[in-house]
C-alpha cells in the first residue's frame, strides 16, 4: 500500500480485445467515498458501442465453444494467477474506489482467484448423462439419449459496487468455462476495479471479443443492454428495485437475480448469548453493513433481550470507525445519498419510540455503528434494507412471533438462528422463508461453492459455483437410434 496505483485519470472500455475511448466523448467521474476527490473517470459508452461489443461476443463465442474445456481452463488459470500477482494494486484500487479496508479488499482479490480455480475444477468434473428408452413403457433399448450441457451464448453480467471484483468474476468465470461469451457491465462506482480485473484477463491473450467491459450509468445503458436481442442470459446482482425493473424488461432469456435482503438474527432464550452477540455484530457491521447478507434486524426473545442488548453494545464498542486506509470496520458509506437514507431510517424509528443504545452519530457519509432498541413493526427500519451500519432490535415473546416477523419481510435471502437446541433450530429453520438459514452463525455467502439463493424480493435462481455453471448452460439431448 502507499504508491499511487491510479495512474490513469481516464480509463478506457474494452471490446474486441482493444481498449477504447468512447465516441460519445463523455466520461463519468468516480469519486472516492472517503478521499473527497475524483480518483478517475470511466467511459460513458454509446448504444452503437454496445452493439459492437455484443456482435463481437457472438462471433467469438462460436469458436470458444468449439475448443476443448482444457483449453478454456488454461486461460482462466492464467487469469487467476494474474489476479494474485496484481493483488496489491487491485486491492488498493478497491479500497479507494468503494472504501473497503485494504485487508478486506485484498482478501476479495484472493477469494476471487480461489473462486476462478474452483470453478475450473468443478466444470472439468461435470459430466452429462445418458438414458435408454427401455425404461419407459413401450420404449426401446436401442434408443439412447445423450444429455450434455451446452453454453447459452452471450451472458450479460451486471454487478454491484460492494464486491466490484469478486461478484463480477463470480459471473464471468462460470460463463467462460462453460463456453459462453460475456458482456460485463460493472457498477459505475466499482468500474475502475472492474477495469483492473479485466486488464488481468486481457493479459491471458483471451480470444478477441469474448469478454467486453461496457461502462456507463445503468440508468442510461442498462435497459438497452437488458433488452438487446444478442443477449442470451442475464446474471444480475444488485438492488431489488433495479432487479425487478430488469426482470420486467428482459424477455425470453434466463435470468439469475441476486438482490437485496433484510436478514434476521433470531435469538432464542436458550442461546449462547455471548457467541450470538459476536456473530450478530460481525454479521451486521462488516464493511459498514454494505453486504446483501448483513444481519439487518435482531429478533430476540424478551426474556434475554436486556442481556443480549448489553452484549451487543459491548461488541459495537470494539468496532473500529474511520478510514479504510486504517483498516476500520466502520467506514464511510459509498456516497452521501446512502448515508442520508440510513439517517432517515434512524430518525423515523426514533420519532416512533425506538431508543438509541449506541451510535447515531454522523460525519459526512461516515455513520457510526448504531444499535436501536424497542423497534416495532410500525417503523421503516424494521422492514427496509439500510445498506449501512444500523441494527434494529425487535423484542419478541415467542419463536412463533419471530418466525412471523421474519417471514413478513418482502425479502428472503438468509436468516440466522441462535439456540443450543438443535431440534428447536430445525423447527424454526424449516418455517423460515429464506434461501439459506444459518444455525449459530452469522449470515454470509461463502464458502463460495455453497448454493447462494435469494427468494421473494431477494432474487430468482441460484448462484454458487456449480449452480452458476448450470445456470449458464442448458441441457441438450442427442438421441442415438441403434439399428436392431
Ligand atoms: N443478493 C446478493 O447477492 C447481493 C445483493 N446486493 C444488493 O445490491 C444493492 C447494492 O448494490 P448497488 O450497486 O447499489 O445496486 P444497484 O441496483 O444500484 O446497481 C447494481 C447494478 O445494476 C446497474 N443498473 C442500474 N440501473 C440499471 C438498469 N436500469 N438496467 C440494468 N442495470 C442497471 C448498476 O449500474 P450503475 O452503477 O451504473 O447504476 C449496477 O451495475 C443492495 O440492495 C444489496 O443488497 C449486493 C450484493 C450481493
Ligand atoms: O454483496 C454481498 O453482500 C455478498 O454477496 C455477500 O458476501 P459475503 O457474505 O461473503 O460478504
Amino acid at each position: 500500500m502507499g504508491t499511487n496505483v491510479l495512474t490513469s485519470s481516464s480509463y478506457k472500455f474494452y471490446t474486441n480485445g482493444e481498449w477504447k475511448e468512447s465516441l460519445s466523448g463523455e466520461t463519468i467521474d468516480i469519486k472516492s467515498p472517503y478521499l473527497s476527490e475524483v480518483i478517475g473517470k470511466v467511459q460513458a459508452i454509446t448504444n452503437e458501442e454496445v452493439d459492437e461489443a455484443i456482435c463481437s461476443a457472438q462471433e467469438a463465442q462460436k469458436l470458444w465453444a468449439e475448443i476443448s474445456i482444457q483449453q478454456r481452463a488454461s486461460y482462466l488459470y492464467k487469469w487467476a494467477d494474474e489476479l494474485v500477482s496484481r493483488q496489491n494494486e487491485i486491492a488498493e484500487i478497491i479500497m479507494k474506489e468503494v472504501g473497503k479496508s485494504y485487508k478486506d479488499a485484498k482478501s476479495e482479490v484472493t477469494r476471487t482467484a480461489d473462486f476462478i480455480r474452483y470453478t475450473i475444477e468443478e466444470a472439468l468434473h461435470m459430466h452429462g448423462e445418458s438414458m435408454r428408452g427401455e425404461s419407459f413403457p413401450g420404449g426401446s433399448k436401442s434408443k439412447i439419449a445423450i444429455i450434455e450441457r451446452v453454453p447459452l451464448g452471450v451472458v450479460l453480467a451486471i454487478s454491484p459496487f460492494n464486491y466490484p471484483v469478486n461478484l463480477a468474476a463470480a459471473k464471468i468465470a462460470p460463463a467462460l468455462i462453460a463456453g459462453n461469451a460475456v458482456i460485463f457491465k460493472p457498477a459505475t462506482q466499482g468500474a475502475i476495479s472492474g477495469t483492473k480485473m479485466i486488464e488481468a484477463l486481457h493479459e491471458t491473450a483471451l480470444p478477441k471479443g469474448l469478454v467486453s467491459l461496457v461502462t456507463g450509468k445503468g440508468s442510461v445503458i442498462g435497459d438497452y443492454l437488458v433488452e438487446h436481442k444478442g443477449i442470451n442470459m442475464i446474471s444480475f446482482t444488485g438492488g431489488t428495485h433495479t432487479g425487478v425493473r430488469l426482470a420486467q424488461k428482459a424477455s425470453m432469456v434466463p435470468l439469475v437475480l441476486e438482490l437485496g435482503g433484510k436478514d434476521p438474527g433470531i435469538v432464542c432464550e436458550d442461546a449462547d448469548l455471548k457467541e450470538a452477540a459476536k456473530q450478530i455484530i460481525s454479521g451486521a457491521f462488516s464493511y459498514s453493513g454494505q453486504r446483501c447478507t448483513a444481519i439487518k434486524r435482531v429478533l430476540v426473545n424478551e426474556k434475554v433481550a436486556d442481556e443480549l442488548v448489553g452484549l451487543l453494545k459491548g461488541e459495537v464498542e470494539k468496532l473500529s470507525v474511520g478510514s479504510p486506509e486504517d483498516g476500520s470496520t466502520i467506514v464511510p458509506l459509498i456516497d452521501n445519498k446512502s448515508a442520508d437514507f440510513v439517517q432517515i431510517l434512524i430518525a423515523d424509528a426514533l420519532g416512533q419510540g425506538a431508543e438509541v443504545v449506541i451510535g447515531n452519530k454522523r460525519e459526512h457519509n461516515l455513520i457510526h455503528p448504531t444499535l436501536l432498541d424497542y423497534v416495532t413493526g410500525e417503523m421503516r427500519v424494521a422492514w427496509e434494507e439500510p445498506f449501512g451500519p444500523v441494527l434494529p432490535i425487535i423484542r419478541v415473546l415467542s419463536d412463533e412471533e419471530a418466525i412471523k416477523l421474519a417471514n413478513e419481510s418482502e425479502y428472503g435471502l438468509q436468516a440466522s438462528i441462535f439456540t443450543k437446541d438443535v431440534n428447536r433450530a430445525f423447527t424454526i429453520a424449516n418455517k423460515i422463508e429464506a434461501g439459506s438459514v444459518q444455525i449459530n452463525g452469522r449470515t454470509e455467502r461463502g464458502p463460495d461453492h455453497f448454493p447462494f439463493i435469494g427468494i421473494k424480493g431477494s432474487g430468482m435462481g441460484v448462484q454458487g459455483i456449480r449452480k452458476s455453471i448450470e445456470s449458464m448452460t442448458r441441457e441438450k439431448v442427442t438421441v442415438l437410434n441403434i439399428a436392431e
